[in-house]
C-alpha cells in the first residue's frame, strides 16, 4: 500500500466515511496526469489504416507532384499555332492507354483525355468544345482548327496543362509531423507515392467497471442502475487516439479487482476503472491499487464533482486512473486527467484551457473548486440547470466545464474552462 497525502488526512477524520481534505485542485491534477505520460513510439502503417492517427515523422514526396505534365482537359495536345495536322494517337500493344509518342511537331496536333500524358513539344490543350476537326476523305489527312466557341486567343500557350511540381516539387514536405491524419491526407500521401506512413502507436488503454448494482441492458430495478460507462468511455477514448483492447466488469469484492487490475495492467499502458473511489467498506480499490504496487501519483482532487479520482503508477510504468462512480463526476475527472494524458501519449495537440465571459451571478461552494457544465449563449457561459453529480442532461448541450471558485462569479467576469472533450 502506498501512502499518500490523504492517508494521513484519513487519520485525522474521525471515525466513519471521511471526506477528505483534497489539497491538489484541479489544474495540479491535469499537470501531474499529463507528466505521467510521454508519447508512444512510432509505427509504419498502410495509408489506408491511418485516419485519425498522428504522423510520427515529416513526410516527403517521392517524387514530384504532379510527376509529369498531363492534359486538364479533353481535347487535343498542339503544338505551335493552327491549323493543326492531327497525327493518330499511338497505342501500346495490347493496351488501351496512348504511349508518349516521342514528340509533337510544331504544326500538329494529338487527340488527349484528361489526366493524359502531354507528348513533348506540345504547347497548349484545345480543349475538345473549342476545337474544330472536318471529317477528312478515307486516305487524307484530318486537320484541327479553332473553332467558334473559343475565346480570343485560345489556345493560350501552357494552357490545360498541368506542370510537372505544381504542388510540389520532389522531396518537399507534405505532411507534417504531428498532423491527425485527415482522409485529405492520406490522399496527399498517396499522390506523394507512399504506401505506408509512420504514425505514433496508439495507447493501449483497459478499462475495470466496478459496481454489483449495475446491468448493461433493459429497464433497471429500484437500486440498479444503466452501465453509463461501457458505452461512452470506449468511444470517446478512441476519438483521442487510444486503442481500447479490453474492458472488465467486476463486482465490489478486493480479490476480483486486485485480479482485474493484474490481468489489465499487464498488456495495456493505461488502465481506467470506475466506481469504488469512496472510502466505505464495500470500496476496495485502494486496497487493490496498493495490491498490484501502484504508487500513489494523487489520492483526491480539490474539485467537485470529480473529487474522488485517484492516479497511481504501476510497477511496469503504465497508469492507473481511478474514476469516481457518479456519471457526471467521472466525466469532469476524464476531462481533467485521462484525455490530457492519452492525447499526450496519442502524441497529440495539449489540452488547452479556455477563458470565457460568464453570462449569470454563479453561486460558488465554500472550500471547493466547482467545475459546472456550461452552455455558450451569445459568447457568455451559463452555467446548466442540471449539476447533480449523476446528471447526464447538463453535459450533453453542454459547451465545457466552468471553473467556479468558492467565492462564486459575477455576470461579466473572466473565468477559465475547459472545453467538453468532443467537439
Ligand atoms: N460519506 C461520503 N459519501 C460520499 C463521498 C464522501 O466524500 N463521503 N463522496 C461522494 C462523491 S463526491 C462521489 S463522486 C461518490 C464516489 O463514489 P464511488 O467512486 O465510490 O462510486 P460508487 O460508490 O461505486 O458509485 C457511486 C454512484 O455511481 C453509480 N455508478 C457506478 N458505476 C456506474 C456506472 N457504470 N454507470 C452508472 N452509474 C454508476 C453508482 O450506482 C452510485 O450511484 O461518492 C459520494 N459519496
Ligand atoms: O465527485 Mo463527487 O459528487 O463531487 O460527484
Amino acid at each position: 500500500m502506498n501512502h499518500s497525502a490523504s492517508d494521513q488526512l484519513d487519520a485525522d477524520s474521525g471515525s466513519g466515511r471521511a471526506e477528505p481534505h483534497r489539497t491538489i485542485g484541479w489544474r495540479d491534477a491535469m499537470r501531474i496526469a499529463t507528466d505521467a505520460a510521454s508519447p508512444n513510439a512510432s509505427e509504419s502503417i498502410p495509408i489506408d489504416e491511418a485516419l485519425g492517427r498522428v504522423s510520427a515523422a515529416d513526410l516527403h514526396t517521392m517524387q514530384a507532384v504532379p510527376h509529369f505534365a498531363s492534359a486538364a482537359m479533353d481535347g487535343w495536345a498542339v503544338a505551335g499555332t493552327g491549323p493543326w495536322l492531327i497525327d493518330d494517337p499511338v497505342t501500346a500493344p495490347g493496351s488501351a492507354f496512348t504511349t508518349a509518342r516521342s514528340g509533337l511537331e510544331a504544326g500538329h496536333a494529338e487527340g488527349i483525355v484528361t489526366g493524359g500524358l502531354v507528348p513533348a513539344g506540345t504547347t497548349a490543350v484545345l480543349r475538345s468544345e473549342h476545337a474544330l476537326t472536318p471529317s477528312a476523305q478515307p486516305g487524307q489527312q484530318r486537320h484541327l482548327s479553332v473553332g467558334p466557341g473559343a475565346r480570343a486567343g485560345e489556345p493560350l500557350p501552357g494552357q490545360h496543362i498541368r506542370l510537372p511540381s505544381e504542388e510540389a516539387r520532389a522531396g518537399e514536405l507534405v505532411i507534417a509531423a504531428g498532423a491527425v491524419i485527415n482522409p485529405a491526407h492520406i490522399a496527399l500521401a498517396a499522390l506523394a507515392a507512399h504506401d505506408e506512413i509512420s504514425v505514433i502507436r496508439r495507447p493501449r488503454v483497459r478499462f475495470v467497471f466496478t459496481g454489483d448494482e449495475v446491468i448493461e441492458h433493459g429497464i433497471p430495478e429500484p437500486g440498479r442502475v444503466r452501465d453509463t460507462f461501457g458505452p461512452q468511455l470506449p468511444a470517446l477514448l478512441r476519438l483521442h487516439g487510444a486503442e481500447v483492447i479490453g474492458r472488465l466488469r467486476v463486482g465490489d469484492s478486493l480479490p476480483a479487482t486486485v485480479d482485474a487490475l493484474e490481468q489489465s495492467l499487464s498488456d495495456s499502458q493505461l488502465v481506467i476503472t470506475t466506481g469504488g473511489t469512496g472510502r466505505s467498506s464495500a470500496d476496495h480499490l485502494r486496497r487493490a491499487v496498493g495490491a498490484v504496487g501502484g504508487a500513489t501519483l494523487f489520492d483526491g482532487i480539490n474539485v467537485r464533482p470529480g473529487g474522488p479520482t485517484l492516479l497511481a503508477m504501476a510497477p511496469n510504468g503504465s497508469v492507473i486512473v481511478c474514476l469516481p462512480g457518479n456519471p457526471l463526476a467521472a466525466m469532469a475527472a476524464l476531462v481533467i486527467t485521462v484525455i490530457p494524458l492519452v492525447r499526450v501519449m496519442a502524441g497529440r495537440a495539449s489540452t488547452d484551457l479556455m477563458t470565457t465571459v460568464v453570462g449569470a451571478d454563479t453561486a460558488g461552494r465554500t472550500g471547493s473548486t466547482l467545475l459546472m457544465p456550461f452552455m455558450l449563449v451569445g459568447g457568455r457561459a451559463f452555467t446548466s440547470a442540471w449539476q447533480g453529480s449523476a446528471m447526464m442532461r447538463g453535459l450533453a448541450d453542454a459547451d465545457g466545464f466552468l471553473e467556479v471558485p468558492p467565492e462564486g462569479l459575477v455576470a461579466g467576469d473572466r473565468a477559465k474552462a475547459i472545453a467538453v472533450p468532443w467537439r
